[in-house]
């Protein structure tokens, strides 16, 4: 293999990279490769640092903690997040955490999808792919109503879905859903999941959470975090063969 190619070819790519936050470590030399098409599992316990690792992606910690130093390298498709325009990389990574559904919580669903779709959007102007979206994600019912409301008047599982459904239509090259689906029931996680494989065609998937049985059946790639440090990245046949199961 050529030097360099292994980063060349990875959707996601970090290499010997350390994080303060505010001075302190908080995530110790990580080295890890995400392929395109990929969905790879951050499995870890609370504090463990699967969601300052997920958003160093997106230059993410940088807007909520005062001081934060990076070392080493962490790549999107072979260049330096560092070297990117911030919203070229929101625009090509996807990133939903659970703050968010708190957040959306104030909009009207007819506010949520002008700032999806622009300011003149209507009802009618949604495609039968999207309305399909809606549908599977079962939150069509959303559009009979007052779209007026609050969104905070619905389930949260609601809310989630159509943050599941504003990523898809926006067709990033990355998703990363932060501890999203640990707050779903296990029958909306597993319909979410196969919408997001079934979706998926060449889109790199990070899923993070502290259930790691709940998303083996999906997962190609898995990295279990503690501490900030990696103790585990590698398939989930091994890892569930081998002794990391007990971890
Ligand atoms: N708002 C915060 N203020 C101060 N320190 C924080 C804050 N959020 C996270 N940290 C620190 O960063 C470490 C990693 O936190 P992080 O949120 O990345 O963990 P996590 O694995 O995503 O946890 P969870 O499963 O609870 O979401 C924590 O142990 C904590 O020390």
């Amino acid at each position: 293999m050529k030097m360099g190619s292994l980063k060349d070819e990875a959707a996601l790519y970090l290499k010997n990279f350390t994080l303060k936050v505010n001075n302190e470590v908080k995530l110790e030399n990580i080295s890890l490769d995400v392929k395109r098409g990929q969905v790879a599992l951050i499995y870890g316990p609370r504090g463990s640092g699967k969601s300052l690792l997920l958003r160093a992606f997106l230059h993410l910690n940088e807007e909520i903690f005062e001081v934060v130093q990076g070392e080493g390298e962490i790549c999107f498709f072979g260049k330096s997040v560092l070297d990117i325009e911030r919203k070229l990389l929101r625009k090509e990574i996807a990133y939903v955490d659970t703050s968010f559904l708190n957040a959306i919580s104030f909009f009207s669903l007819h506010e949520f999808m002008r700032l999806l779709k622009g300011d003149h959007f209507v009802i009618e102007d949604l495609s039968d792919e999207e309305l399909d979206l809606l549908k599977v994600l079962e939150i069509d019912d959303l559009l009979i109503g007052d779209p007026n409301v609050p969104l905070g008047v619905f389930q949260p599982f609601q809310r989630l879905a159509l943050l599941i459904y504003s990523t898809l239509v926006r067709n990033p090259r990355v998703i990363i859903l932060d501890s999203v689906l640990d707050h779903l029931d296990d029958e909306v996680c597993t319909r979410v999941k196969n919408l997001l494989i079934d979706s998926k065609g060449d889109r790199t998937i990070l899923l993070s959470s502290r259930y790691v049985f709940r998303f083996l059946d999906v997962a190609d790639l898995l990295i279990y975090l503690k501490s900030g440090k990696i103790l585990y990245a590698g398939s989930t046949e091994e890892f569930v063969k081998g002794s990391h199961s007990s971890f």
